[in-house]
Parts: structure tokens; C-alpha cells; sequence
């Protein structure tokens, strides 16, 4: 875990550079927390801090040349010097660069319902109490993770409700949403953390990324798999006249396994009954493995149904134990354009119409999946809910007249399960041993390292975990 990359000095807001100077005369400690206080999902999973913590908190963050550069540059950002080098030059010489705070947390990959803490930050030296707030602006960069992984799981839950109801097992539920998103990220670094929350919840990803994420901050050597698939230019380039061909070279240069083929080029009923479904049956018949064809436009309701029924007439189908049809082992479909949350319901029910297993489908999804969210998905906030001033300690708080949506808890806090319910109890009243929140870091040090499987089964949905038992 090597240290951080850009100056951890510049890893904040402008305004937090001048906030040792705001903060009562005699404050010794600030005590924030971070929370979901709603939105879209009513519980979150909680995921991602693990890697902020290693990506930029770990060891000797703060360097002689870190201050000087800061102070070189806040003095001309500002125009004046309002940058902290002595309290930084502290750090350096009293802490040897190590950060004075200690950070509690939710296990990695907790499921919890909005609307509780999810982690705690405090300053351990009493000599720095502006410190805690600094590092607000990159540790509530955890909503995307947990957002993403909240959005992804989701998604779980709608195909397996439908698998449940129209396959015979969940045992493909792994593979059934194909992370896509690579490209339809903001950045390589969205890709392998938004990439790396998807799989918490799934094994099955194009984004690269995402496999080096959860093998370099997750601990896990292959969180994803992914098979040899092809692209509509190594269709394409074999000419319009060649697209048999092109099927046929899939299938030889992809003897066994699963084999994926964008097949709409031209045109995906042509390419289904004509192609797929006649000139080349016997091979696809034949071969030791499953060949997933890809339809990549159209309406997708239409077209998953459209695709499902030539398919279903050329190769035959059976019933399964819950009474709906299956194309044969052999032959698989996924979709992956225009697939979001909303969608996979309206082709999974339309799919049910047609009295069509879940089976039958994998989806795939980028933007959708890596993209399409924001802080205020699941509003997650960081807010100070007490403080030592004068020895004292005080419970602060704000309480907007003009929302009340926006009011933060009091005091320090504890997670606590009550009659298995998650409770966050307030103004220091909960009960320390049966806190939840675990320190994670303190004074440089990473006191918890998770491992991608345990979060995995923290994060495992009920129906999946009841299935087990079956
Ligand atoms: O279309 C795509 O857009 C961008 C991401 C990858 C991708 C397709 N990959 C794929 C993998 C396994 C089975 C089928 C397709």
C-alpha cells in the first residue's frame, strides 16, 4: 500500500484550509460521522472505506515536501497565507507524518438502514482538532462505492426473485449482470472502485480495473471472470456477406466453453433462424459449451422476446420444475443495451408472459451501473456531532429551520442492534461493548483489513442465503 500519489495536503476543499482558524478557542477534539440520511434504497451497503483508508490515510502521508508544496500553492490559491504549516509541521515532528485520528466503522459490507452512522472520525491529538474535518472531502467519496454496490445489489435482488420463480436454483444468479461500464465511467479509478462495488455483488465483469481494485485493496486474487466474447468491428470487418463466416470462426476459434456473439450487425432475427438456427445448428449443437448470442439493439423487451422465441423454434426447448420453458444448455442470450434497474423487471416480466425461464438470460450493464448516481442518491452526509472545548464536552448539531431532512445526531455515537434492529444511539449513551462500529485506522495504522469474501457474505441477499438451506 504505498503511499498516496498527490499531496494528501491538496486532497480537501479550499475553504477547509482556513478552517483552523474557526474553530472556539480550547477545542481539543472534533467528532464527526458519516450516514445515508435516505434517498433512492432505504438500507445501504456499506463499502469502499477500506480503500480511501489504504489509497491515502496509511503510514507517513505527511512529508517535508508535502508541506512546502502545499504552502507554495495555498499562498498563491488565497492570495495570502492562510495555510496551516505549523499544525502540519506538528504532524510531521510529533506524529513522524502519521495521521493523529482514529476512524470506527461498520464491518465492510453491512447492510444498514439509512439513516444511521456508518463510520466516526475523531483527532487523537488534542493539539490538532481542525484535522478531523480535512479528510471529510475524500472518506464521503465512500458514497460512490457504497452507493454502487447498494445499486448493484439492487439489481440482485430483481433477478433473483425472478429466477426463484422461474428457474429451478439461484445458481446462476452470480453471473446474470455483466459489468459493461468501463467505458462509461469518468475516470480508470471510477472504473475500479465503482467496478470493484459491483462485484461485492456478483462475479461477472468486463472492467478490467475492477480486478486489479479488489486484488490490491480487497485482498482477493480474481473477484471477477469474464469470457471470450466478440465486438461488432470483428463482425463487421469479415463484410456483410461474411457474417456466417465471421459466426463460423467464433465457434472454431472458441472450441469449448462459452463463447459470446454479438449477432444484430445486419440483422439478429436473420442471424438467429438463418444462421445460428440452420448453417451452423449442428456446430452450435454440438459443441461443448454454451454459445450466448447478444442482441444489441431494439426495443429490448421486444427484441428478448422476439430472439428467445426464433431461438426456442430452432432448437427446441424444455420445461424446467417450475413450469417455464428453457432453451437448451447449449445456447444462452444476453442483453446488454439499455439494461437498468427498471428494465431488467420489464424484459424479466415480459420474458414471464412468454412463459420464459430467467434462466434463459444474462444481462449486461455499464453507465447505468457505474454511472448514473450522485451523492444525493442516498444522501450521504459527514457532520461533527460533538466536541471537547475547555475539558468540556459538548454535543453539537444542526437543525435547518428550512430542513429538517438535514438534521445531524448529537453527541457520539453508537450502532447497536435492538431486537435485530440497527439503532444509532446518541448524545454518548450507547453501550461500548455492544458497538458496532469497529476502529478501523488510528494514528496511521489500518487496524481491520477485510477480506472480498467475508464482505461478499455480509452483503449476500436473504433470499440467496435461504436458499442454501433448501
Ligand atoms: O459490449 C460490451 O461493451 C463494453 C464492455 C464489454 C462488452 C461486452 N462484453 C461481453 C462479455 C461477455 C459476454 C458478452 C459480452
Amino acid at each position: 500500500h504505498t503511499p498516496a500519489v498527490e499531496n494528501p495536503l491538496f486532497c480537501t476543499d479550499s475553504y477547509k484550509v482556513t478552517h483552523h482558524f474557526q474553530y472556539p478557542e480550547g477545542t481539543t477534539t472534533v467528532y464527526s460521522y458519516f450516514e445515508s440520511r435516505g434517498g433512492v434504497y432505504p438500507e445501504t451497503v456499506f463499502f469502499g472505506l477500506q480503500y480511501i483508508i489504504k489509497r491515502w490515510l496509511l503510514g507517513t502521508v505527511i512529508t517535508k515536501e508535502h508541506i512546502a508544496e502545499a504552502k507554495a500553492l495555498y499562498k498563491m490559491h488565497f492570495g495570502q497565507d492562510v495555510f496551516n504549516e505549523e499544525g502540519w509541521t506538528y504532524i510531521l515532528e510529533k506524529h513522524n507524518g502519521h495521521l493523529p485520528l482514529l476512524i470506527k466503522a461498520v464491518p465492510e459490507g453491512t447492510v444498514v438502514p439509512t439513516r444511521n452512522v456508518l463510520f466516526t472520525v475523531e483527532n487523537t491529538d488534542p493539539n490538532v482538532p481542525w484535522l478531523t474535518n480535512w479528510f471529510e472531502t475524500i472518506m464521503v467519496q465512500v458514497w460512490y462505492p457504497m452507493t454502487i454496490a447498494t445499486h448493484s445489489r439492487a439489481q440482485k435482488a430483481i433477478i433473483a426473485r425472478h429466477l426463484s420463480e422461474t428457474a429451478d436454483n439461484l445458481d446462476s444468479l452470480p453471473f446474470k449482470l455483466h459489468d459493461f461500464g468501463f467505458r462509461g465511467v469518468a475516470s480508470v479509478e471510477t472504473a475500479a472502485i465503482g467496478g470493484g462495488s459491483h462485484l461485492v455483488n456478483f462475479m461477472g465483469t468486463d472492467t478490467i480495473a475492477s480486478l486489479v481494485f479488489a486484488r490490491k485493496y480487497y485482498n482477493c486474487d480474481m473477484a471477477g471472470f469474464s469470457i471470450p466474447a466478440a465486438e461488432h468491428s470483428t463482425i463487421t470487418t469479415w463484410g456483410r456477406e461474411g457474417e456466417r463466416d465471421a459466426y463460423a470462426n467464433m465457434l472454431s476459434k472458441f472450441p469449448n466453453g462459452l463463447v459470446a456473439v454479438v449477432s444484430d450487425s445486419f440483422d439478429i432475427f436473420n442471424a438467429c433462424a438463418k444462421i445460428w438456427g440452420q448453417e451452423l445448428k449442428d456446430q452450435v449443437v454440438n459443441r461443448n459449451g454454451t454459445l450466448v448470442i447478444r442482441p444489441d439493439s431494439g426495443d429490448p423487451p421486444e427484441i428478448v422476446e422476439k430472439v428467445l422465441n426464433i431461438l426456442g423454434e430452432a432448437f427446441g426447448t424444455i420445461t424446467n420444475s417450475k413450469g417455464y420453458k428453457e432453451l437448451p444448455k447449449y445456447v444462452r442470450v444476453i442483453q446488454g443495451d439499455g439494461i437498468n434497474a427498471e428494465m431488467l423487471d420489464k424484459i424479466l416480466n415480459r420474458m414471464r408472459k412468454g412463459n420464459w425461464s430467467a434462466e434463459n438470460l444474462v444481462f449486461g450493464s455499464g453507465g447505468a451501473l457505474l454511472q448514473k448516481v450522485n451523492r444525493d442518491t442516498q444522501k450521504c452526509a459527514f457532520k461533527c456531532s460533538s466536541c471537547v472545548i475547555n475539558g468540556e464536552a459538548r454535543n453539537i448539531f444542526k437543525q435547518p429551520i428550512t430542513d429538517p431532512g438535514k438534521n445531524s445526531k448529537k453527541g457520539r455515537l453508537t450502532l447497536e442492534l435492538h431486537d435485530n434492529q440497527y439503532v444509532t444511539v446518541q448524545e454518548g449513551k450507547g453501550d461500548p461493548k455492544k458497538d458496532l462500529l469497529v476502529p478501523v485506522f488510528e494514528n496511521g495504522k489500518l487496524l481491520k483489513d477485510y477480506s472480498f469474501d467475508e464482505i461478499r457474505e455480509r452483503a449476500e441477499l436473504p433470499i440467496v442465503k435461504q436458499a442454501r438451506k433448501k
